[in-house]
C-alpha cells in the first residue's frame, strides 16, 4: 500500500473530523456496550470487548480455514503476526503438514458457545470469517448452504460485535446477478443473484455493514473474483475450471471444461487475494469510505485461458463439455470486475495478470510433479 498517500490521508480525516467536530469512526468501535444476541437472549456472559492497540499484533482467528484460502492466509498473517497469533479453525481434520504449521482448533460456526469460547479463550482481535458453501455446491444443498452461510454469518456477527472485534468476510462476484451490469460491474448496483451462495453474501454484506453502523462493528468486506491457486484445491465453485485446467495440462495435456469458451469472469491468484485482505484490514478505519470493495485483478475466458497455457504446453488439448447449472450461474455473474474504489480509498494494486498468472501456476505445479515422479 502506498503509505505517503495513506498517512497524508489518514492526517486530512482527522482535521476534517477536529475541524467538524466529529470523532473519527475508530471511537465508536471501541465502545460497543452490548450485543443484539445478549440483549434479546438475556445471556449472563460478562460483556467486554478486547482492546487492540494499532501497535500490538492482533490474535486472529481463521473460520473454514482447510479450505482453498485459508491455509496460505494463515501462512502469510504468520509470517507478519507470528506463528501463535494465529488460529486456524474448521471442522475437518487437518493434513499433517496444516496441524504442524501453527495452532488449530477445531469450529463449527453453527455452535454459537463453542465459538465464543475460543474467541474468549484465545483473546481473538481479529476473525477472518472463511467457512462457507461456495456456488455450485450450495445449489446441491440448499439447506446446508442457508445454514453455513446464512446462520453462521448471524453467529460470527454476534460473537464479533460482544467482543469488540474486527471482522473480515468475504463476498463475492457471485453477489451479483442477471439484472446488474456485467461489464464492468461497479461496487454499488442492483443485486439480484440467483443462487443461495449469492443471497447468502448479499445478506452477510447487507448484515455486516448493518451491524457496523448499528453497533460499531468493525466489519470489513472484499468481493472476490474467481481464485487461482496452485498448492490448494477449491471447494466447489463455478470458477473451479480455472484451477483444474493446469493440473490436467501437466498431467495429462487434456482438458474437459465444463464452461462455454466464451463465459468471461473476474479472476485474481491467490496471492493477490491475500494481500487484498491483509491490507483490507490494516487500513485505518478512517479512510474506508464503504465496508464493501470490489477487488479485480484480470478477466478472462476458458479460451483465453487456454490459450495462454497453449503458448508453454502447445500439446494441451481442451474439450468443451457443459455443466447447465455452473454455465447458468456463470452467465448471470459480472464478466467485468470495477474495483476503482478499492484502488482510490486504500491502495488496491494487482500484481499478476494472466501471462504471470498461467507461468506461475505452470512453474509451481509442474515442479511438485516432477518431485511426486521422482520419489
Ligand atoms: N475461492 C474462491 O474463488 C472465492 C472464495 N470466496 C469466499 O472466500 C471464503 C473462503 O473460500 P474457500 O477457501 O475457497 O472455500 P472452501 O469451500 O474451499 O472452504 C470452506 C471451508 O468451510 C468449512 N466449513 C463448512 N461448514 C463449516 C462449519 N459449519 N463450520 C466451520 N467451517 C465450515 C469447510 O470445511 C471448508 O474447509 C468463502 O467465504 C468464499 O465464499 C469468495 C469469492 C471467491
Ligand atoms: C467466485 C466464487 O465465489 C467461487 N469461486 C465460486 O465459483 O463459487
Amino acid at each position: 500500500m502506498p503509505v505517503l498517500r495513506v498517512l497524508s490521508r489518514v492526517a486530512k480525516q482527522t482535521l476534517l473530523a477536529h475541524e467538524c467536530g466529529c470523532q473519527p469512526l475508530a471511537v465508536a468501535v471501541r465502545n460497543i456496550s452490548f450485543s443484539p444476541r445478549q440483549v434479546t437472549s438475556g445471556s449472563d456472559a460478562s460483556f467486554h470487548s478486547v482492546s487492540f492497540s494499532e501497535t500490538d499484533h492482533p490474535k486472529v482467528l481463521i473460520t473454514g480455514g482447510l479450505g482453498q484460502l485459508g491455509v496460505g492466509l494463515a501462512k502469510m498473517l504468520r509470517r507478519r503476526f507470528g506463528k501463535n497469533n494465529v488460529i486456524l479453525s474448521d471442522i475437518r481434520k487437518p493434513p499433517s503438514n496444516v496441524f504442524h504449521s501453527g495452532p488449530f482448533i477445531y469450529a463449527d460456526i453453527l455452535d454459537y458457545k463453542n465459538l465464543r469460547e475460543i474467541v474468549v479463550n484465545n483473546r481473538i482481535t481479529w476473525l477472518v470469517h472463511y467457512s462457507a458453501l461456495l456456488s455450485a455446491v450450495g445449489e446441491a444443498n440448499v439447506a446446508l448452504a442457508r445454514a453455513v452461510n446464512i446462520t453462521g454469518l448471524h453467529n460470527v456477527l454476534d460473537i464479533a460485535a460482544e467482543h469488540g472485534l474486527r471482522l473480515f468476510v468475504p463476498s463475492t462476484i457471485g453477489a451479483f446477478g442477471p439484472t446488474s451490469p456485467r461489464n464492468p460491474t461497479p461496487d454499488l448496483c442492483i443485486q439480484r443473484p440467483r443462487t443461495i451462495y449469492g443471497v447468502s453474501k448479499v445478506h452477510a454484506e447487507l448484515m455486516g455493514e448493518y451491524y457496523h453502523h448499528r453497533y460499531g462493528l468493525d466489519f470489513r468486506c472484499l468481493r472476490y473474483p474467481g481464485i487461482i491457486s496452485a498448492d490448494s484445491q477449491p471447494g466447489g465453485g463455478t470458477t473451479d475450471y480455472a484451477v483444474q485446467i493446469f493440473h490436467d495440462a501437466i498431467k495429462t495435456g487434456r482438458f474437459e471444461c465444463n464452461l462455454k469458451p466464451d463465459t468471461r469472469l473476474p479472476m485474481m491468484y491467490i496471492d493477490d487475494c491475500l494481500r487484498a485482505t491483509l491490507e483490507v484490514m490494516e487500513t485505518p478505519a478512517e479512510l474506508l469510505t464503504m465496508r464493501t470493495y470490489n477487488i479485480n485483478a484480470m478477466s478472462f475466458t476458458p479460451d483465453e485461458l487456454a490459450q495462454e497455457v497453449q503458448k508453454q504446453l502447445p500439446d494441451l488439448h481442451v474439450k468443451y463439455n457443459i455443466d447447465s447449472v455452473r454455465q447458468a450461474i456463470a452467465d448471470s455473474w459480472p464478466m467485468n470486475f470495477d474495483d476503482s474504489n478499492a484502488r482510490n480509498d486504500w491502495g488496491w494494486k494487482h500484481d499478476y495478470d494472466l501471462p504471470e498468472l498461467c507461468q506461475t501456476m505452470l512453474n509451481f505445479i509442474g515442479a511438485e510433479t516432477r518431485m511426486a515422479q521422482a520419489n
